[in-house]
């Protein structure tokens, strides 16, 4: 099965939710264009790293952002991995992707297990308990926020389950944009399956963002990049080449964990 690809690389306002999510739908509808069959956003595109003020901005049971991709997913009639948004639970405030298929219901929800010390997330958020897979089109698929991707063990537990694709969601800085390009080519050669990473653009007070996100095949080869500035990536995905990859070097069932 072939799935149209749009990943919107959005500049974001800092701590100022009003503003983005007018932008992101100012975005989803230029994305129209091309009649995606699944729309991704970045990271925390509501808030930023604003994480000082996320007791006010964050938003309780993420309720805003989930009636915001119900009623785009149905008048796009797109899937949507909705990046992430600050998430206010009973364990505290949590950094969630949220997944909505394009009938409008809510197909998944991730929230980030590993928190970033670097930028400070540990101080600000609780981390999330469990994996992030979910199906559209009867499909596997799977969530993860940026960071995650420097943990190969955790991205191959998803692959473990049968994932075709991984979507990463990311608020990825340019100084280490290098590894943000090599660990998502690894992530994918080493799985077999397309890796679609969906980064900011722009700069807050602390960083400027690397943009650069990416459509990668089961092979490891770059299939669609963007730049840094704002963009609409777009991409075709053709989800047999995953099963083509399995099977020419089988590396899930050459697999030996009894020894690992
Ligand atoms: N938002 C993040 O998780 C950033 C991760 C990052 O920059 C890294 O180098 O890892």
């Amino acid at each position: 099965m072939k799935f149209k690809i749009a990943c919107l690389q959005m500049d974001i306002a800092f701590g100022d939710p009003a503003n983005n999510y007018k932008h992101a739908a100012k975005l989803m509808e230029q994305a129209n264009a091309q009649k995606p069959d699944i729309t991704v956003l970045p990271e925390l595109w509501t808030t930023g790293y604003d994480l000082d003020n996320l007791k006010t901005t964050a938003e309780a049971g993420a309720q805003t952002a989930k009636a915001f991709f119900k009623d785009a997913a149905v008048k796009y009639n797109s899937h949507f991995i909705g990046g992430s948004v600050a998430n206010k639970t009973e364990s505290g405030i949590e950094n969630t992707l949220l997944v909505f298929d394009k009938n409008g219901d809510q197909a998944g929800t991730y929230s980030k297990l590993h928190l970033f010390k670097l930028m400070d997330e540990h101080l600000h958020l609780a981390a999330g308990k469990g994996k992030g897979l979910f199906s559209l089109d009867d499909h596997k698929f799977a969530g993860l926020i940026c960071y995650d991707i420097r943990f190969p063990e955790w991205v191959r537990a998803h692959a473990l389950d049968d994932v075709e694709a991984m979507f990463v969601v990311a608020e990825w800085p340019i100084q280490r944009m290098e590894h943000w390009r090599a660990l998502l080519i690894a992530r994918a050669i080493e799985n077999q399956c397309f890796v679609v990473a969906c980064n900011r653009a722009g700069s807050d007070p602390n960083n400027t963002f690397a943009g650069h996100s990416m459509v990668i095949n089961p092979w490891g080869e770059v299939i669609a990049e963007a730049g840094e500035g704002e963009e609409i990536l777009t991409a075709e995905i053709d989800l047999v080449e995953v099963t083509e990859a399995r099977s020419r070097i089988p590396i899930f069932t050459d697999r030996r964990p009894e020894f690992y």
